[in-house]
């Protein structure tokens, strides 16, 4: 009931085939996905967080539907963007970081106190009244994730969260996202990313491609970009 599963889905847009007849029942706790530019990735995290609702087949996170059931889905699940500036939407940081507790029931006095003790108990109190604007890329990145976990998901799905961020910000985000309780679904296209999931899905074309364990999956996945990677054309380029 907890999971996150996905009957027959389809998705299209304006009639385009994004991805075909998707059946996964995930209940694993570290979950990654893989697959090129354009494979379907980021549309299937948005089914799963409830922000795009299936042209065809189910979508049950814990049970809800996520696109229908938005309260249930807020509770339910987060989502963490590729670009912090899609998910960003208040000018300081305070303000960003209590929007989804208000949008959860607390009320503004409630959520600016939460917010106060969180950053507090980050080490970064003085950070409440901080234009967003003034942070860096991986400031932002920790931003998102600070919103994310102060609502307190039980699912947390993560797109591309390393791809902006410098060496020692990708060393610090994986040991905090390691540390977490929550069931992450991570999406990327480096299967360095994924290795240490407990299962691996490859998207090929809005298909999956293969789905299991890290290892066997990865050493296909890889063999198969290298190959792809060792011809000069690129006539099958997803999507
Ligand atoms: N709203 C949309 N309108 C039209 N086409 C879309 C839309 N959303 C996604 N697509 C198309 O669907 C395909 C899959 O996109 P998606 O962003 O899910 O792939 P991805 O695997 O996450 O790619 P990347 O690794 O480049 O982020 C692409 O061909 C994309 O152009």
């Amino acid at each position: 009931m907890n999971g996150i599963v996905l009957q027959g889905v389809a998705f299209a847009v304006a009639g385009k085939p994004i991805l075909h007849g998707i059946s996964l029942d995930l209940q694993e706790q570290r979950i990654g996905i893989v697959g090129r530019n354009g494979s379907g990735k980021t549309t299937l995290l948005r089914l799963m967080a409830g922000l795009v609702a299936p042209t065809a087949g189910t979508v049950r996170l814990g049970g809800v539907d996520p696109a229908k059931d938005r309260r249930a889905a807020l509770a339910a699940v987060g989502i963490l963007f590729q670009n912090p500036d899609h998910q960003i939407i208040f000018p300081t940081v305070a303000e960003e970081l209590a929007f989804g507790l208000v949008q959860q029931g607390l009320s503004r006095s409630e959520a600016a106190a939460r917010v106060c003790a969180a950053l507090e108990a980050e080490g970064r109190g003085d950070w409440a009244g901080q234009p967003v604007q003034a942070l860096s890329q991986g400031q932002k990145q920790w931003l998102c994730l600070m919103a994310i976990l102060l609502m307190a998901p039980g699912t947390i799905l993560l797109d591309e969260p390393f791809a902006a961020l410098d060496l020692p910000l990708q060393i610090r985000l994986t040991r905090r996202l390691a540390a977490l309780p929550q069931r992450l679904v991570t999406i990327s296209h480096d299967p360095a990313a994924v290795a240490g999931c407990d299962r691996v899905i490859w998207l090929e074309a809005g298909r999956v491609a293969m789905d299991g364990a890290a290892t066997p999956v990865l050493a296909a996945f890889r063999a198969e970009m290298e190959r792809i990677g060792g011809t000069d054309a690129d006539a099958d380029l997803a999507g």
